[in-house]
C-alpha cells in the first residue's frame, strides 16, 4: 500500500543543509493503523510528507497502491494524492469563509467532472453523518470547538472515500476527551478499511494503534506490533 524505499530528504538552503530522513525503509499494508513518534524535529512530518506526495525525497522510492511515483509530475501526483489519499492537520486547516458543508465538498471539486454539484453535497453529508457533524453543516468554522472543528477536518479527509488517511498530530490541539473523541473516528475508519498513518507526541493515543514506529534523528530506530491497543 504505501512502500518506501531507502528515502533520504535532505533539505538544502544557501547556508545550511539538514539531513531531515536517512535510510528510511518501511512498508505499510493495506488496512494498519500506524503511529509515528519521535522527538521535536525528528523528521516526523517530513516522512508523513512522503507518504502524501506533498514532498519528494532527495533519494529513494515512493510507492503508493503499486504505483512508483518517484518520477511522476506534478499534475499526476496531485491527481493520485486526490484519489487515494486524505489528510488530517493537527490546526484542521479549514477555510473560515466557508461553511461546514462547503469545506467538506472541497476535495470533491478538485475531481474532474464525476460528480454533479448535488452528488458532491449528498458525498458531503454523509461524510458530516459518519463524524456526528450532520447537525452542524450550516455552521462556519468559527461557531465550532476545537473537537467539532476536527471532525470537519476528517469529514473532508473522508469525502472522497481515501484509501490512506495521513493525520499529522490530530489530537495535538485538543483536550483529552475530544482528543479520544478524534481517535475513537480514527480507529472506526480503520475498522472500516482505511489505512492511517498518525504523527503523534502523546503515548497514550499512540497505544490506541496497532502499529508504532519511532524516529530519532531523521533514522527509524523502532518499529513494533502493538498487541493490546486500547480500543
Ligand atoms: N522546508 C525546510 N527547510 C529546511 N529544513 C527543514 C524544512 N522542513 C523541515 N526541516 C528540518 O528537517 C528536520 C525534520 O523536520 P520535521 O518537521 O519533519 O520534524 P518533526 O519530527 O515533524 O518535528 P515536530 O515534532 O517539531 O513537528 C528538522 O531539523 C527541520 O528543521
Amino acid at each position: 500500500m504505501i512502500h518506501l524505499k531507502n528515502i533520504e530528504k535532505v533539505y538544502r538552503t544557501s547556508s545550511i543543509e539538514t539531513l531531515a530522513l536517512t535510510n528510511v525503509n518501511l512498508h505499510i499494508g493495506a488496512g494498519e493503523f500506524v503511529s509515528i513518534m519521535g522527538p521535536s524535529g525528528c523528521g516526523k512530518s517530513t516522512l508523513l510528507n512522503m507518504m502524501g506526495l506533498l514532498d519528494a525525497p532527495s533519494s529513494g522510492q515512493v510507492e503508493i497502491n503499486g504505483q512508483t511515483v518517484t518520477q511522476y509530475r506534478d499534475q499526476e501526483l496531485a491527481r493520485l494524492r486526490n484519489q487515494h489519499i486524505g489528510f488530517i492537520f493537527q490546526s484542521f486547516h479549514l477555510i473560515n469563509d466557508l461553511s461546514v458543508l462547503d469545506n467538506v465538498e472541497i476535495p470533491l471539486l478538485y475531481r474532474k467532472g464525476d460528480e454533479t454539484g448535488s452528488s458532491r453535497r449528498q458525498l458531503a453529508q454523509l461524510a458530516l453523518e459518519r463524524v456526528g457533524l450532520s447537525n452542524r453543516m450550516k455552521h462556519f468554522p468559527g461557531q465550532l470547538s476545537g473537537g467539532q472543528k476536527q471532525r470537519v477536518a476528517i469529514a473532508r479527509a473522508i469525502v472522497g472515500r481515501p484509501s490512506i488517511i495521513l493525520a499529522d498530530e490530530p489530537t495535538g490541539n485538543l483536550d483529552s476527551g475530544m482528543g479520544n473523541e478524534i481517535m475513537g473516528i480514527l480507529q472506526q475508519l480503520n475498522a472500516d478499511g482505511a489505512t492511517i498513518v498518525m504523527v503523534t507526541h502523546d503515548e497514550t493515543m499512540a497505544k490506541k494503534t496497532h502499529r508504532l514506529v519511532r524516529l530519532f534523528d531523521g533514522s527509524m530506530v523502532g518499529d513494533s506490533t502493538l498487541m493490546y491497543n486500547e480500543q
